[in-house]
Formats: structure tokens, C-alpha cells, sequence
């Protein structure tokens, strides 16, 4: 007779999970820092807000973001003019869109993981899908799923309106799942296209920071950072302490790029070597703030420089690597990486 306890053990996988493949998708609209302060303006009918007009064009040039891309296009906007307005009713038209564009968009990055790993999609046993655009029933990992035509019996999970936190989340999910399970194969996709583009409010200068900031136009924002950077030391003891590690320069880092001043904050409170932040800092330069998928882009940009310098490991040739998610909560995801090899 096998016993609960064998039957346990034989379910369950041996060693730890590991990242076998990475895939990257963003819309093709792609929308130009330097330019993006007349065309705001202009396709929100605000050009008459002068004054407000000049402070969105410095806070775009303090970004350090030098693209983004957006699923909404001049089209898309003209034909919903409500969208385009600080507060108008909108959200019929952008859940619309989002609902069909969110899934469509996870699939493009998760074809290109698969591709990468090189396994048959039967292989693939759970799949996790992460967003805070829109919310549909079934969801979008269901919908991800028939687009991938992946086997019904998949097991999936859904997480919904987490914020910018969420890359972090869906990482500790599938460490969970895949080290709890024997042979499955976690794919992991987290995709935001965030549809929450207004147009802007003289009396609501944190949604013009956020129009400046995010990949696809969001809207809400918190001055943070100072708060962040207070709390990162304290989430690294915790996460370090027990490796025997508290130079945190000995490590690599993937932060989510929540704006620049986040990212000058840790640094400074840290004493980080500027070399630390490259990869963060390069996302945001080429893709502003995508939420929760950014920290995904900032290991695919990693895992490819490393190659290209001749490091012998993902992480810049060193071993162990902090990944934070930032969000509302405010919450910090605090994820121990460790890299292996190129
Ligand atoms: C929680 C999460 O982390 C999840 C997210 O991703 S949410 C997004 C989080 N991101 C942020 O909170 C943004 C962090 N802030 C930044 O990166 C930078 O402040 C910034 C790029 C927006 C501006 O850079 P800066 O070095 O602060 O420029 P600075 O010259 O001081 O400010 C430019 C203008 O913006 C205004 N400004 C800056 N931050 C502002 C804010 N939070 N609200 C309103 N106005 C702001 C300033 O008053 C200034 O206006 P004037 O030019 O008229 O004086």
C-alpha cells in the first residue's frame, strides 16, 4: 500500500524552479518622448492649457523615457473623443478593447517563450496570467489559453488589478507551483496594456505625471518614492540576511522602474554603483513604465547584455539578484534570484 506520504513525495518536483525562457510582446504604436507633449495636448484638445502644457513638457524631458508604445492609437482616440476628456464616461469602449487586446498581446510574448524553450505546448501544465487592464469572465488566461490552443486541462490562474507589484507576485506563484509539482512547467506571462489614458486636469498634476510615465497612458499615480526607498533596506536584511550577504553591489538588480526618481532614490539611500540600475534604467528609457510587465523586459535586456559582455552568468556574472516590485499599497514584492548560467 503507498502511503499519502509517498504519493506526495512522488507529485512534487526536486530542486528548485528555474526561468527556462523569456518572451517580450508591446503593441506597435510607438510614441516618441520628445514628441509626446504637443501630441497629448493637441489629441486632448488642451493646447489653449499653456502653462500646464510647458510643466507636462519638462516633467517628460525629466522622465529619462526616451519611447513607449500604446495600443491606443490617434484613430482609436479620435473615434472615442470621451477618452480624451479628464473625466467622461469611457470605460464601456476601453473595457471593450482591453478585453480583446490584453490576451492577444500575452499571447504574442508567450509565443516567443515557447519558441525559446523549445518544448510542444502539450508540455505546458499551468499557465498564470497577470494584468490590471480591464477584468472579463472567463478571464484572460482563458482566452490566452484557446489563443494558444493549449491543452484544456491546463491548470490556470488568474490575477487581476494587482498594479506595478504584480511581476513579482505571478514570479512567486509560479516558484510555488512548479516546486510543488512534479514536471510542470510553469508559463509565466504578464502583460499590462494599461487603456486609462485622460486628458489633463489643471487641478490634478499627479495624472499628468502619470499621462508622462506610463507605457500605455495610465492614469493614477503616488508620489512614492521617497516612501519606497526607505523601505528597500529593510526588505533586503530580510531577504539577505540568511545568504550571509549585505553588500548589496555584490548583487544584480531588476527594480521595477516605477519613474526615475524611484530608481535615483534606492540608489542613493544604497549607495548602488550606477552600473546597478543599467537595466531598470534602460527599460524605462525604451519603454516607460509597463506596470507589472516591466521586470520581465528588465531580465530579458539582462540576460541579453550578460551574453553580449561575455558574463558567465544571466545576472552580470554574479550569482544572487534582488527583483522588487513596486505598487499600490503601497506593496513591495521582494523576489531572491539566483542566476546560473548564460
Ligand atoms: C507604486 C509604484 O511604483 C507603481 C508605479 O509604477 S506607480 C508610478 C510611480 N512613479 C512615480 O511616483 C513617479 C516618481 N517621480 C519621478 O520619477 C520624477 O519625480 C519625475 C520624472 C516625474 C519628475 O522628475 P523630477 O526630478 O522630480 O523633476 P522636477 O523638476 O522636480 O519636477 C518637474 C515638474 O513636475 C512636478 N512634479 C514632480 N513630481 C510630481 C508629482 N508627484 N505630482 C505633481 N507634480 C509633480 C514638479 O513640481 C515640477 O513642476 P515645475 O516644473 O512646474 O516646477
Amino acid at each position: 500500500m503507498v502511503s499519502v506520504e509517498e504519493i506526495r513525495k512522488a507529485q512534487r518536483a526536486e530542486g528548485p524552479a528555474t526561468i527556462l525562457a523569456i518572451g517580450t510582446a508591446t503593441p506597435p504604436n510607438c510614441v516618441y518622448q520628445s514628441t509626446y507633449p504637443e501630441y497629448y495636448f493637441r489629441i486632448t484638445n488642451s493646447e489653449r492649457k499653456t502653462e500646464l502644457k510647458e510643466k507636462f513638457n519638462r516633467i517628460c524631458e525629466k522622465t529619462m523615457i526616451k519611447k513607449r508604445y500604446m495600443h491606443l492609437t490617434e484613430d482609436h482616440l479620435k473615434e472615442n473623443p470621451n477618452m480624451c476628456a479628464y473625466m467622461a464616461p469611457s470605460l464601456d469602449a476601453r473595457q471593450d478593447m482591453v478585453v480583446v487586446e490584453v490576451p492577444k498581446l500575452g499571447k504574442e510574448a508567450a509565443t516567443k517563450a515557447i519558441n525559446e524553450w523549445g518544448l510542444p505546448k502539450s508540455k505546458i501544465t499551468h499557465l498564470i496570467f497577470c494584468t490590471a487592464s480591464g477584468v472579463d469572465m472567463p478571464g484572460a488566461d482563458y482566452q490566452l489559453a484557446k489563443l494558444l490552443r493549449l491543452l484544456p486541462s491546463v491548470n490556470r490562474y488568474m490575477i487581476y488589478q494587482q498594479g506595478c507589484y504584480a511581476g513579482g507576485t505571478v514570479l512567486r506563484l509560479a516558484k510555488d507551483l512548479a516546486e510543488n509539482n512534479k514536471g510542470a512547467n510553469v508559463l509565466v506571462c504578464a502583460e499590462i496594456t494599461a487603456f486609462l489614458f485622460r486628458g489633463p486636469s489643471d487641478t490634478h498634476l499627479d495624472n499628468v505625471v502619470g499621462q508622462a510615465l506610463f507605457g500605455d497612458g495610465a492614469a493614477a499615480i503616488i508620489d512614492v518614492s521617497e516612501l519606497i526607498s526607505k523601505n528597500t533596506e529593510k526588505a533586503l536584511v530580510e531577504a539577505f540576511q540568511p545568504l550571509g550577504i549585505s553588500d548589496y553591489n555584490s548583487i544584480f538588480w531588476i527594480a521595477h522602474p516605477g519613474g526615475r526618481a524611484i530608481l535615483d532614490q534606492i540608489e542613493q539611500k544604497l549607495s548602488l554603483k550606477p552600473e546597478k540600475m543599467r537595466a531598470s534604467r534602460h527599460v524605462l528609457s525604451e519603454y516607460g513604465n509597463m506596470a507589472s510587465a516591466c521586470v520581465f523586459f528588465i531580465m530579458e535586456e539582462m540576460r541579453r547584455k550578460s551574453k553580449e559582455d561575455g558574463f558567465n552568468t544571466t545576472g552580470e556574472g554574479l550569482e544572487w539578484g534582488v527583483l522588487f516590485g513596486f505598487g499600490p499599497g503601497i506593496t513591495v514584492e521582494t523576489i531572491v534570484l539566483h542566476s546560473t548560467g548564460v
